[in-house]
């Protein structure tokens, strides 16, 4: 398994190594162990899958701490655009957003640390997303960026002419306008 480091601070993606044969293929798709050592020291205690068809974009979502959550991605079926947006007032990419193809091909994971909004796009006709979560679900500390906000400038690889959204994805407000509670902590460099 491989990390890539990328220009936020703490958002990693995930090469895991695959092992195929005439059968197909074999992969870990999460070891705990093996995380830790590549320094992903998160403990994990939820994990979610959602399926989405072309066009559908999901985000920009986050939890407020205590409750903030930290993702390990990973795509099951198709292809999607999955973007993390740094909300960590004091980063040095604070309202910065990173991309990445995540496909049920090339097996790649995202890991997005607390103090990040996540979402993504869907690129084939249906995509389906599995991730894990190191906080549970708390829907009173969730809160929402709006996905074309002028600011963060999102390229979602999709026209917006083809979005769909949720009604409630629809009344996020803008980024300047957002909730957020996260101090950017010098071990997350
Ligand atoms: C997130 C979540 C949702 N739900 C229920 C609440 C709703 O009745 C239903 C659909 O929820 P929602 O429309 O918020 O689902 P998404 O738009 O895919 O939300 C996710 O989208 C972005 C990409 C994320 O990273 C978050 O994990 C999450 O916010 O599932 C639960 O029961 N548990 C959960 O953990």
């Amino acid at each position: 398994m491989e990390i890539e480091k990328t220009d936020l601070p703490g958002l990693l993606i995930v090469h895991p190594r695959i092992f195929r044969d005439e059968r197909g293929y074999f992969y870990e798709s999460y070891n705990e162990q093996k995380y830790k050592e590549a320094g992903i020291e998160t403990v994990f205690v939820q994990d979610n899958e959602s399926r989405s068809v072309r066009g559908v974009v999901r985000g920009l979502h986050y939890q407020l701490k205590p409750h903030a959550q930290a993702k390990l991605v990973r795509v099951l079926e198709g292809t999607v655009f999955d973007v993390a947006v740094d909300i960590r007032k004091d980063s040095p990419t604070f309202g910065k957003w990173f991309g990445a193809e995540l496909s049920a091909e090339n097996k790649k994971q995202l890991y997005i640390p607390e103090g990040f909004a996540h979402g993504f796009s869907v690129l084939s006709e249906t995509a389906v997303l599995a991730y894990k979560c190191n906080e549970l679900y708390h829907p009173e500390s969730e809160r929402g960026i709006a996905l074309d906000d002028p600011e963060l400038q999102i390229d979602w690889k999709i026209s917006h002419e083809e979005f769909i959204i949720s009604d409630k994805d629809k009344k996020s407000p803008r980024f300047h306008d957002a909730e957020m509670n996260f101090i950017f902590a010098e071990n997350q460099i």
